[in-house]
């Protein structure tokens, strides 16, 4: 398609100064052709793949329909999730921010209704809410929908999906019959197509077709791992990789929980989200995950739609989604905005059946890839900092360090060449592992009750695999076995501990916190 440039499209010319100032060179494809179906009025259907710019596609049209001067609700975008109604009322705030009048207000479950009533009464035209929320104001009648005269449905099969198909069915009921109703997401399974009919009058299908549903910048791969190994797959797959921002998606809330406590454990900066936190959680955990304080994001599937954050660089299938268009919107976090991305999922056993059918639906492949050894992440740590190196020396004043070598050298046998191979080992956690630890490790200690604990034990306390090390829990005096020692500086160690005591050790330890890599904690004696 050709290029289309937002000056030519006829917008006022606010909307074509926030658009420059957001960034956008062009319009999006979906954005060419949404944009000025939407102007007639007619219902819509806009279908394109994730990370396209759909919400700007409804956003321009829907700013433009709405009259400054009046007060009045004017136009609702009903979104399945708070934190995707909270960034689409962002992203149009960001529209608008060259108009004067327009408030744009997210409404949504979990915010202190009272706050939202005093807002709603102020006078917003532009309402962003979740369904729940929206009908709860509705019979309080702190919304008026008289003067409402567009609807958008983001993640529209989702919203016109059984859990929310109710809903959305008394949310219309109380807008005016003479409106525009407007349907966007990335998948349209032929199901909730049928039955948009419901809810639509003579709906345009506006589709940028391609091939696949899923985008082509994001390489797809899955691994063949045993549920009880998938976290330390993670690990290591994180250790390769080292994505600046990922996505994990579990789908349970309870294994959610369990996984954030594994990866802090192992001393990644990792955050929880899903339906049972408090939303003032759910706010800092997305909050500090936007911000990159926190790098990995475990979620379920409340965080799958429409969700977007620049550097999402790899997102993780720690279970197979249940539908199929589930695993179109997960990957999607990654690779938006014509951006690269990887997607990583988890098959164990059954499994394979499922990816086929995602293969299918999709009509993409998902690469099968071995699960990577623990010396393929030695190797890989030392590639790194071999090109941190390169760096290092081109771009840094290294005389200091030249003449403590250069000391060095003078006053021993070895050569540089010593030196610098010392150096690597030291830095790039090249230290003995034991075979059955770089195979990948089943010690067996699982089915000794045991369970392995990634634990700082500290430099001094260097420990040899066998050792039994007494007081790592501190006041607890559990005895641990160190059944491998394997990273930075020898004193981070793997150490066996029974099943039981697990959470108590690991309690009794304070977390020191190492940007990004693994380990984190600290022996409570040793503060
Ligand atoms: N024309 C454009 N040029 C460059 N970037 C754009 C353009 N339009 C939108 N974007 C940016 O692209 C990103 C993805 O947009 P958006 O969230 O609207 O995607 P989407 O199609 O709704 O995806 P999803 O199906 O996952 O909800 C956003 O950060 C947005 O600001
Ligand atoms: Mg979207």
């Amino acid at each position: 398609m050709e290029e289309v440039r937002f000056e030519e499209m006829g917008l006022l010319p606010e909307i074509v100064k926030a658009v420059k100032n957001m960034g956008f060179e062009e319009a999006s494809p979906i954005q060419a052709k949404a944009i000025p179906v939407m102007r007639t009025g007619k219902d819509m259907i806009g279908q394109a793949q994730t990370g396209t710019g759909k919400t700007a596609a409804f956003g321009i049209p829907l700013l433009e329909k709405i009259e400054p001067k009046d007060r009045k609700l004017q136009a609702i975008v009903l979104c399945p999730t708070r934190e995707l109604a909270i960034q689409v009322a962002e992203e149009i705030r960001s529209l608008a921010k060259y108009m004067h009048g327009i408030k744009v207000l997210p409404i949504y479950g979990g915010q202190e209704i009272v706050t939202q009533i005093r807002s709603l009464k102020s006078g917003a035209q532009l309402v962003i809410g979740t369904p729940g929320r929206v009908m709860d104001h509705m019979r309080r009648k702190t919304i008026k929908m008289e003067e409402v005269h567009t609807v958008v449905l983001d993640e529209a099969d989702e919203m016109l999906n059984m859990g929310f198909r109710e809903d959305i069915e008394t949310i219309l009921e109380g807008v005016p019959v003479e409106r525009q109703t407007v349907l966007f997401s990335a998948t349209m399974p032929q199901a909730i197509l049928d039955i948009t009919k419901k809810f639509q009058k003579k709906a345009e299908l506006i589709k940028v077709t391609k091939k696949e549903l899923t985008v082509p910048n994001i390489e797809q791969f899955y691994y063949e791992v045993k549920p009880k190994n998938k976290e330390e797959v993670l690990s290591r797959l994180l250790d390769i990789y080292t994505p600046k921002l990922s996505v994990v998606f579990c789908n349970t809330k309870k294994q959610v929980d369990i996984l954030v406590n594994g990866l802090l454990g192992r001393g990644y900066f990792a955050a929880g989200l899903h339906g049972d936190m408090k939303q003032i959680q759910r706010d800092r955990v997305m909050q500090g995950f936007r911000s990159g304080k926190t790098d990995i994001l475990v979620a379920t599937d409340v965080a799958a739609r429409g969700i977007d954050v620049e550097e999402v660089e790899a997102v993780f299938n720690y279970d197979l989604p249940q539908d199929d268009e589930y695993y179109v919107h997960r990957i999607g976090r990654t690779g938006r905005a014509g951006r690269e991305g990887r997607s990583f999922s988890f098959v164990s056993g059954k499994e394979a059946y499922k990816l086929k059918e995602i293969q299918r639906y999709c009509k993409t492949k998902i690469y099968a890839q071995k699960v990577p050894s623990l010396n393929d992440v030695a190797s890989t740590k030392m590639e790194n900092i071999l090109d941190e190196i390169d760096q290092i020396v081109e771009t840094e004043d290294l005389t200091r360090y030249l003449q403590a070598i250069e000391n060095k050298v003078n006053d021993s046998d070895y050569t540089a060449m010593d030196m610098a191979a010392a150096f690597l080992k030291l830095t790039s956690g090249q230290n003995e592992i034991s075979p059955e630890e770089a195979e990948f490790g089943d010690t067996g200690a699982e089915e000794a009750g045991m369970v392995r604990l990634f634990i700082n034990i500290g430099k001094k306390n260097k420990a040899k695999p066998g050792d039994i090390v007494g007081a790592i829990a501190g006041e607890s005096g559990i005895p641990g076995k160190v059944i491998g020692s394997i990273d930075m500086y020898d004193k981070y160690t793997f150490v066996e501990v029974p099943k039981e005591y697990a959470r108590e050790v690991l309690n009794a330890m304070t977390h020191t916190k190492i940007k990004g890599k693994s380990i984190a904690v600290e022996p409570a004696n040793q503060k």
